[in-house]
């Protein structure tokens, strides 16, 4: 490695489709991360910032809050000049310099324009790829959710015959898995052996380059595995297929964000049975955010990844601060807002 490479500032890029676990592995990572001075980008989709809040509620001296930055409404790669790389710039500027930096992606985000973004001239002589992680959902798989879906396939053929109409998140799941370093393999909690070895088997049918796979569950893996993969990967782009190469630009038309505000909310347990209904019935890719219960001094932190539900609460509402209930929903476009919204207020 030449003296001005080793001089750049490492980056690790966390990416993974929505609610696959990478705010869980990244809290796990700052926790092992063994005093080495920490930055973190954190990038939402929706615009309710829950990852940021989640991650500065850590209270980790080597990652103290004003080293988070976050990024919501919209997934990064869209916005690589205006937010990302000015969000680099700052904490680069910071008079305690990061060691290190970790970027959370949107679970919608396609990896590669940021790995592009380290080639700017504005930043490439300051910092490295050091390695993509990819956080896989494993029951997801497992359950096919990113698959193509060949009823679909069979009625478009039948339609118009058309055979390219993909799944939208199999596109997204491939285009993170195809660039990875490293794939964690998280949930494996949810998964029994011969369930986790097909899963394995589905990975290393993507990604046509040797990558290592580890299997996690709760993201619980030493920091030591994650961080000094010394990738470059800014340099080994063309390693790195993507569904979206031959174009200047992409979307993320293929799915829809909102946020619903609650009304006040009595008992937790009958919140968090609606929320399963309307995700099952309308089928919801991810819901996540704060409740006021009324009566408790906590407020409740919310996740749905599909029909799979979680609750705790995670702090204390703060003096003076709002309390308000408020939800980000993420689906394929389409989503019938309306219905959603009367389900959750009814
Ligand atoms: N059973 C199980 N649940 C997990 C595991 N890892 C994460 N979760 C749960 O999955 C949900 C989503 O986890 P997050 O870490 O927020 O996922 P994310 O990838 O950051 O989500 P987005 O940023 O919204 O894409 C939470 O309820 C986690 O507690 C795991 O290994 N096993």
């Amino acid at each position: 490695m030449s003296l001005a490479s080793n001089s750049k500032v490492p980056c690790t890029i966390v990416t993974g489709f929505l609610g696959a676990g990478k705010t869980t592995l990244i809290r796990n990572l700052l926790a092992t991360a063994g005093g080495r001075r920490l930055a973190l980008i954190v990038n939402e989709f929706g615009d309710v910032g829950v990852d940021g809040d989640i991650l500065r509620s850590c209270g980790i001296d080597s990652c103290p809050e004003d080293a988070i930055v976050e990024l919501a409404n919209g997934c990064i790669c869209c916005t690589v000049a205006d937010d990302f790389v000015p969000a680099l710039e700052m904490l680069l500027a910071r008079p305690n310099a990061p060691e290190h930096i970790v970027i959370e992606t949107s679970g919608l985000a396609l990896p590669k324009p940021l790995v592009k973004a380290f080639n700017w001239p504005a930043i490439r002589s300051r910092v490295t790829v050091d390695g993509v992680i990819a956080v896989v959902d494993g029951a997801a798989v497992a359950a096919g959710r990113f698959a193509d879906d060949p009823e679909e396939l069979k009625r478009q053929a039948e339609a118009d015959g058309a055979l390219d109409h993909d799944n939208p998140l199999e596109e997204v799941y491939e285009d993170q898995l195809l660039c990875a370093d490293l794939v964690v393999l998280n949930k494996a909690d949810l998964l029994g052996e011969s369930e986790l070895a097909g899963v394995e088997r589905d990975i290393e049918r993507t990604v046509p380059r040797a990558v290592k796979v580890v299997r996690t569950s709760e993201g619980r893996i030493d920091a030591a595995v994650l961080l000094g993969l010394g990738a470059a990967a800014e340099d080994d782009l063309a390693a790195r297929p993507s569904h979206h190469d031959a174009e200047e630009e992409h979307d993320h038309d293929d799915f829809d964000t909102f946020v619903v505000d609650l009304p006040a909310i009595l008992e937790a347990d009958a919140l968090i049975s609606k929320l399963r209904k309307a995700a099952e019935d309308h089928d919801i890719l991810r819901i996540k955010g704060f409740v006021a219960i009324e009566g408790k001094p906590m407020r409740l932190l919310v996740q749905g990844v599909g029909a799979r539900f979680s609750q705790h609460f995670d702090r204390a509402w703060a003096v003076g601060e709002a309390r308000s209930s408020r939800l980000v929903v993420i689906g394929e476009k389409g989503l019938d807002q309306d219905g959603i919204r009367k389900a959750l207020n009814g």
